[in-house]
């Protein structure tokens, strides 16, 4: 189970300047608000337009950086005290799949999992397993350089998923994949979903609206910043009063944007 609730964290970045000025500092608030609690055997979706907070929402549930205020906790561990006891109940994939490259995908996979403290059998046959449930058999004992954007992600979430966590986090999974890779990926969350698969609870960040509605069972809208809605999908279709759901998310994310 993941819990966030009202996260806030803010950037300084520098402006851009001419060649002989430095640029002035300039504060980004990335995050200003975001409650999520995302059950187990559930997905859990964070959808937001580009620049709403959602990597920075999920960087700080992953432990890279702290929040300036609010609380995040995983199967009741607070992230920033116990980051590695919280990691080690993740399988985050982030953005940058950085696999290495001279090594097979299974060497990458088993890799993660001597990481994790497993031993090199076991994390072998789950590399094995993993390579079924994820239809990468053909590329698991091949060398990572050369992979395709979907062997890579593939490649990148067996690693995540290497020492069986009980929460799953996804950034954007399904970016730049092609529609055959996009549904193996929602099948293989569905079934992780499933009591067979380990009921596992699954958050992951997207902007596309298909997604969501084929897979979460809770959504939690983001913009600007805040969490400004969240429910099913047929709940958030019925607070906007929208029959598609496209028009749903606009209307609660940009309600400025609509003309009554
Ligand atoms: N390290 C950083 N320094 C300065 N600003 C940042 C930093 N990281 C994020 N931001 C800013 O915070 C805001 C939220 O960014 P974030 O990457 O969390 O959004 P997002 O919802 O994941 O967007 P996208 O869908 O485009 O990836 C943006 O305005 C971004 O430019």
């Amino acid at each position: 189970m993941i819990e966030i609730q009202d996260v806030h964290k803010q950037f300084t970045s520098r402006t851009g300047a001419g060649l002989f000025k430095r640029g002035t500092k300039r504060v980004v608030q990335a995050v200003q608000g975001v409650t999520l609690q995302a059950g187990d055997g559930r997905i859990t979706g964070l959808l937001g337009a580009n620049g709403a907070g959602k990597t920075t929402t999920l960087r700080m549930l992953a432990g890279l950086f702290p929040p300036d205020a609010g609380h995040i906790a995983v199967d009741g561990i607070v992230v920033k005290d116990e980051s590695l006891k919280a990691l080690a109940r993740m399988g985050i994939l982030g953005d940058a799949h950085g696999l290495y490259p001279r090594l097979s995908a299974r060497e990458n996979i088993v890799y993660f999992g001597r990481l994790q403290g497993m031993d090199a059998d076991t994390a072998n046959a789950r590399a094995t397993e993993l390579g079924k449930l994820l239809e990468m058999q053909a590329i698991l004992d091949r060398r990572a350089d050369g992979f395709s954007q979907g062997e890579r992600m593939k490649t990148a979430l067996a690693r995540a998923l290497v020492h069986d966590p009980a929460n799953i986090v996804l950034d954007e999974p399904t970016n730049g994949l092609d529609v055959l890779a996009t549904r193996g990926l929602r099948e293989a969350l569905r079934w992780l979903r499933s009591p067979e698969g380990g009921g596992k609870c699954i958050v992951f960040s997207t902007h596309i609206m298909q997604e969501v509605e084929q897979l979460c069972d809770e959504v939690v809208v983001v913009s600007k910043g805040r969490s400004v809605a969240r429910g099913s999908v047929p709940a958030l279709l019925e607070q906007a009063q929208a029959s598609r759901f496209e028009d749903a998310f606009v209307k609660l994310a940009f309600p400025e944007e609509v003309t009554p």
